[in-house]
């Protein structure tokens, strides 16, 4: 890339600097450090949510109506649209460190006016720097932690990305339910300003990370790459087969990525990547149009309109953030298991089926109302007589919950980091459709309101519809990723392999057998051992 020349001397200066501290190599330590950047998310889905039906926020902000609560919660998606583009600006030149420390930065800073927020201004500006900073992290951390982790494992680290997403959200909504008790604006204040606690753990922690061996092998780095990969895979022994394997790949990826050297966004829309640009970039827009966002923003109104208040109603609504979590766990696992496909396509049943149930429900029993609470956007409520009705309203939501979980939640962001096939384009690809999600979530968190005001329940069914939209598109369009090598991956998009054949498919280029390249590379080694180097070097002046 051309810009990238220019920003050599400061790469290795940034390198150089990071380095200058001792480096972990356990990788579980080391993407719990890296997906902070995930429970930051969190924070910021649910740092709202708490406070926008108590009195302490309505007194002091002037009880916001819904088109500028709309942009108060939305501005942090706002922010993180921004930061999430611009991230690749960083990452690829100047490593994923950099833009993981930049992450901190900005949502520490953010956090700061957050909490000394004086007015709605203020609290906007607050939330737009910290979702700068999510918008950095929630595009490298996933990328750092596939790039990092062991191939065997890396469906599952990857999902540890949305698991710290579900905590984040759980753990920033209890800290904002301890402190709604205590009058007056320490309330939010004490809250926003503990968001910095996890800046600050990031901040420091990315000394200690090693930065990823895809890119410090694109930078020239061999040595410290094989070294690395050596460290977190065998404790440092680089003729360990998985070790050699990792290394012969990475070797091949970016023999194939200097094919593609010039990568820009518009490389991404021509002929050849078209396909998995739009098919990734609907991936996180489905996600979000599944209307989960609306659950975690705004689940305070939802049970506002079934009739409960207060404290009541925050504890149902925590009910649902634990339900999130809990249900991440399963994810982690079913998805290696049955494939992504079923998984994304069950999900978008079990959720049109919930949304349309909590449609009908409001529809048939409630009442239109005012306002409830004085909140003017809540323009329906179940009456206290029927508490049926409320509780299956409250029921449906977490069984909705529950399937976005354990389907949609991980699944999108796993098969976002895996269906570009290609290395080349990934990140620059992981960088526009980790957008396109912060741009849907920033007009759900927007329009949400508004929409509860103005077509009450009605706001259901539009997201039921769009699950039932997403089905037939995972159905004929989403290939099978489940157990495919990248080679396999480009390969399905390269022959226009039908979507729903992925499954059963199997490469008309033989892919060596991970015994079988062992076997290649092991058989180099004791026949030339000076081979390897040589080849090291070779690759590395090419690149
Ligand atoms: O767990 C729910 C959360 O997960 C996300 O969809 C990200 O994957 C967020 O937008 C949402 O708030």
């Amino acid at each position: 890339m051309g810009y990238e020349k220019h920003l050599v001397g400061l790469s290795i200066k940034v390198k150089n600097f990071f380095d200058k501290f001792p480096e972990i190599y356990n990788v579980y330590v080391v993407v719990m450090i890296s997906t902070t950047a995930g429970m930051m998310f969190g924070f910021d889905i649910s740092s709202m949510s708490a406070f926008i039906g108590t009195t302490q926020y309505k007194n002091y902000f002037n009880s916001p109506g819904s088109a500028i609560q709309g942009f108060i919660t939305s501005a942090m998606a706002l922010g993180s649209f921004f930061g999430s583009l611009a991230c690749t600006f960083v990452s690829e030149p100047l490593g994923r460190r950099a833009s993981l420390f930049l992450c901190s930065f900005f949502w520490m800073v953010g956090a700061a006016i957050q909490s000394s927020s004086q007015n709605r201004a203020q609290l906007i500006i607050g939330r737009i720097i910290s979702g700068l900073g999510v918008g950095f992290g929630s595009t490298v951390a996933p990328v750092y932690g596939s790039e990092l982790a062991p191939r065997k494992i890396r469906g599952f680290i990857g999902g540890l990305f949305q698991y710290s997403v579900t905590l984040g959200i759980l753990v920033m909504f209890y800290i904002s339910y301890g402190l709604h008790f205590i009058d007056g604006v320490a309330s939010f204040r004490i809250a926003w300003g503990l968001q910095i606690i996890v800046g600050l753990f990031l901040f420091f922690g990315v000394f200690i990370l090693p930065e990823s061996p895809r890119w410090l092998a694109e930078h020239d780095f061999w040595d410290e790459a094989e070294e690395i990969v050596a460290k977190i895979q065998a404790h440092g022994d680089k003729t360990d087969a998985d070790v050699m394997i990792e290394i012969s790949e990475i070797k091949e990826q970016i023999l194939i990525d200097e094919a593609a050297k010039d990568v820009t966004y518009a490389t991404l829309f021509n002929k050849k990547y078209c396909m998995r640009t739009i098919t990734a970039i609907f991936a996180q827009i489905w996600q979000q149009l599944t209307g989960m966002n609306v659950m975690m923003y705004y689940i305070v109104y939802i049970f506002e309109m079934a009739g409960y208040t207060g404290n009541t109603n925050l504890v149902a609504s925590s009910i649902q953030y634990v339900l999130n979590m809990v249900m991440t766990i399963p994810a982690l696992f079913l998805l290696d298991r049955v494939g992504r496909r079923p998984v994304l396509l069950t999900g978008a049943v079990l959720m049109m089926i919930f949304q349309f149930a909590v449609a009908g429900i409001l529809a048939t029993y409630s009442k239109p109302v005012s306002s409830v609470d004085g909140d003017t956007t809540v323009r329906i409520r179940i009456p206290d007589s029927n508490k049926t009705a409320a509780r299956a309203v409250i029921a449906m939501c977490y069984l909705f919950v529950c399937s976005f979980a354990c389907t949609w939640g991980v699944g999108i962001w796993l098969y976002c980091s895996e269906i570009w096939g290609e290395n080349a384009i990934r990140q620059r690809g992981a960088a526009l459709s980790t957008a396109a999600n912060w741009i849907l979530n920033f007009a759900i968190a927007m329009y949400t309101p508004s929409s509860f005001e103005n077509i009450t329940w009605k706001t259901y069914c539009i997201y039921a519809t769009f699950c039932g939209c997403m089905f037939f598109h995972v159905l004929f369009f989403f290939p099978e990723t489940k157990g495919k090598r990248l080679e396999e991956i480009a390969q399905i998009w390269d022959e226009h392999i039908p979507a729903w054949k992925t499954s059963k498919w199997v490469p008309s280029i033989p892919i060596v057998s991970e015994e079988g390249l062992a076997k290649k590379l092991e058989v180099q080694h004791v026949e030339n051992p000076s081979s390897s180097n040589d080849n090291d070097s070779e690759t590395a002046a090419q690149v």
